[in-house]
């Protein structure tokens, strides 16, 4: 061993055991495709005022790519509406790693299904006005702050985005996560379908993506956050399309999910989008809907005003359509979608 035996003791005996600082037993709270969360509270009684903490076993054992790739991250940022990342715990005997997080007890998941389904026995759980304000303008924030950093999101979804609880001193904020898919760990080659109830959802992929784009950017990251004020509005996900039984190729073009973008926005013509023929899946566009033409009359006014009576001149609905602009050159950034 390349440390001397006794450093090495002595080490080990100073190195801080999570099962020590924290109960976590039979407090699983979720699994992500990176590892299994626990809802946790420090044991030195002193913290528990502290509020609670998400304990996160990460998958796999030793310092795997994704673990070094998360630490690495999520060390370096600091900001009020992203996750922040308290402790690192390495258990040498087990070659284990822990990560400690403030715990978020809603996710805007769980928020808009709870809304959506409280609305439909209709008690007047609705949430407050200014709720879709407050949790587009601290998204924008956080999504601003990655930006600036060169960090790009890749999968905003409504799951990704937690709101802290009333026990937290931080009630009401946004974190911006990434928990991954919900996926049986110790599986890896097991084909995505089969994993997790909850397949991967298309619904807040910018059509560029589901046309072959080869590098995500940052405009796809506001496209998804487009798809999340939809949805806040109007408590339906706005691009939902039904989940196909059986896994998907693995080419990102994915028919239905464009047929349904386009039964709501219209078909993006030339003057939408000039880029759209450069697009490696443009070929298999064309012969799947032609010209388009049988989406002419479509447009996201038409579908906002139509299905939820949203005015197409109120200043939403201009933020909307920008956020969803066709063309990802027409997209806003994050600062300049704040401002507006
Ligand atoms: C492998 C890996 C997994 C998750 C992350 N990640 N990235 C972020 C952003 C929001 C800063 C982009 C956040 C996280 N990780 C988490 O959110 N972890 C909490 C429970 O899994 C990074 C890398």
């Amino acid at each position: 061993a390349w440390m001397d035996a006794d450093f090495r003791r002595q080490l080990s005996a100073q190195r801080e055991r999570v099962e020590d600082a924290f109960e976590f037993e039979g407090r699983k709270v979720g699994r992500g495709s990176y590892g299994q969360v626990f809802k946790t509270k420090p044991r030195s009684c002193a913290d528990a005022s502290a509020g609670d903490y998400a304990l996160k076993q990460i998958e796999g054992s030793g310092l795997s790519m994704s673990a070094c790739r998360e630490i690495a991250l999520l060390r370096e940022l600091k900001h009020p509406n992203v996750i922040s990342l308290k402790q690192v715990y390495l258990a040498h005997e087990t070659r284990q790693i822990w990560l400690l997080f403030d715990y978020a007890e809603h996710d805007l998941w769980r928020m808009i299904n709870f809304h959506a389904s409280a609305k439909k026995c209709n008690s007047q759980v609705s949430l407050p006005p200014n709720f879709t304000k407050s949790i587009m303008h601290q998204i924008l924030c956080g999504i601003h702050y990655l930006h600036s950093n060169w960090v790009l999101h890749r999968d905003l979804k409504p799951a990704n985005i937690l709101v802290m609880g009333a026990t937290s001193p931080e009630r009401g904020r946004v974190k911006i996560a990434d928990l991954g898919l919900a996926r049986l760990f110790h599986q890896p080659l097991t084909p995505l379908t089969e994993i997790d109830p909850v397949v991967v959802t298309f619904w807040y992929r910018a059509p560029e993506l589901l046309l072959g784009a080869r590098h995500y950017t940052k405009a796809i990251d506001l496209w998804a956050i487009g798809c999340i004020m939809a949805e806040l509005i109007t408590d339906k996900p706005l691009f939902y399309c039904k989940q196909e039984e059986d896994i998907k190729t693995s080419s990102p073009y994915n028919r239905d999910q464009l047929e349904r973008i386009f039964s709501v926005m219209g078909f993006p013509s030339q003057q939408d989008w000039r880029d759209l023929p450069h697009l490696p899946k443009y070929g298999d566009l064309v012969r799947n809907f032609g010209t388009g033409q049988q989406y002419a009359r479509f447009s996201l006014g038409r579908h906002m005003s139509r299905s939820f009576g949203m005015s197409e001149t109120s200043s939403e609905f201009r933020l909307l359509s920008r956020l969803l602009a066709m063309d990802p050159l027409r997209r806003p950034s994050a600062r300049e979608a704040l401002e507006d």
